[in-house]
């Protein structure tokens, strides 16, 4: 989706994979910049983009402690020593900041304002750019589907209360931006999600219901990711 904020340089990357989605965000200007949900295989490129562009990170921000693949953090702290981790507190995992509902995070002319949306995990945020412009969802809101919730604390009663609530309540044209896609689906925004998404549409004893059996196989890597995103991916 080709939506231009002013000022806001703004990269969708892609880690095949996992199917996961990394975003950089910066002000044009000043050149400060956030990255969202890097993937440990793929930071040697990311970091080579953001020197190419001359830009400053700031955060390495997580939306959750991921169990599918192991965070970039760690390893993106030792090639940007200027850059701190960022996660939820309720995460339970290690970062240099530990963020909450109601933070906000600042680069250059712009901000990102931390909504709690648990359910897939306790832990899960969402990123909401600019009062509602775009919305990073991490694995809580994917589009047409949604973050599994049988396991780390999953649960689907409050995953289906957290999106409603301070997902769908944010502007019809919000541009959401998830974790994952494992059909090639770069983005959505709030109303397609509203109307469209076939888990999210439906009540709530029938999303608990179909939730409860979706009968997933366990991510692959998720012995090893999980340990080691405890620790933002680096071991101690
Ligand atoms: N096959 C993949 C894992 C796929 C998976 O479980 N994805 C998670 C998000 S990563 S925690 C999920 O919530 N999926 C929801 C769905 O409906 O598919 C692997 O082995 O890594
Ligand atoms: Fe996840």
């Amino acid at each position: 989706m080709a939506t231009k904020v002013e000022g806001l340089l703004l990269r969708q990357l892609f880690e095949g994979a996992s199917f996961t989605y990394t975003y950089i965000l910066a002000d044009e200007a000043t050149k400060e910049a956030v990255i969202i949900d890097p993937v440990l295989e793929t930071v040697e490129r990311d970091v080579t983009l953001i020197k190419d562009l001359g830009l400053k990170v700031l955060y390495g921000i997580n939306t959750h402690c991921h169990a599918d693949h192991i965070t970039g953090t760690g390893k993106m702290k030792q090639l940007l020593p200027e850059m701190k981790s960022v996660i939820s507190g309720k995460s339970g995992a290690k970062a240099d900041q530990h963020i909450q509902h109601g933070d906000v995070i600042k680069f250059g002319r712009h901000k990102l304002e931390v909504r709690s949306t648990p359910g897939h995990t306790d832990g899960c945020v969402t990123y909401v750019l600019n009062d509602g412009v775009m919305c990073f969802t991490g694995d809580a809101l994917l589009i047409r589907g949604c973050g599994r919730t049988d396991f780390q604390q999953g649960d689907p009663s409050l995953l289906y209360d957290s999106v409603h609530k301070e997902v769908f309540s944010l502007p019809d044209n919000c541009i959401v931006y998830p974790a994952h896609d494992y059909k090639g689906l770069m983005s959505s925004t709030v109303l397609e999600e509203k109307t469209l998404n076939p888990r999210l549409t439906k009540s709530k004893e029938e999303f608990v219901e179909l939730m409860n059996n979706l009968g997933l196989p366990y991510p692959k890597q998720i012995d090893k990711a999980l340990p080691m995103n405890l620790v933002c991916g680096i071991q101690d």
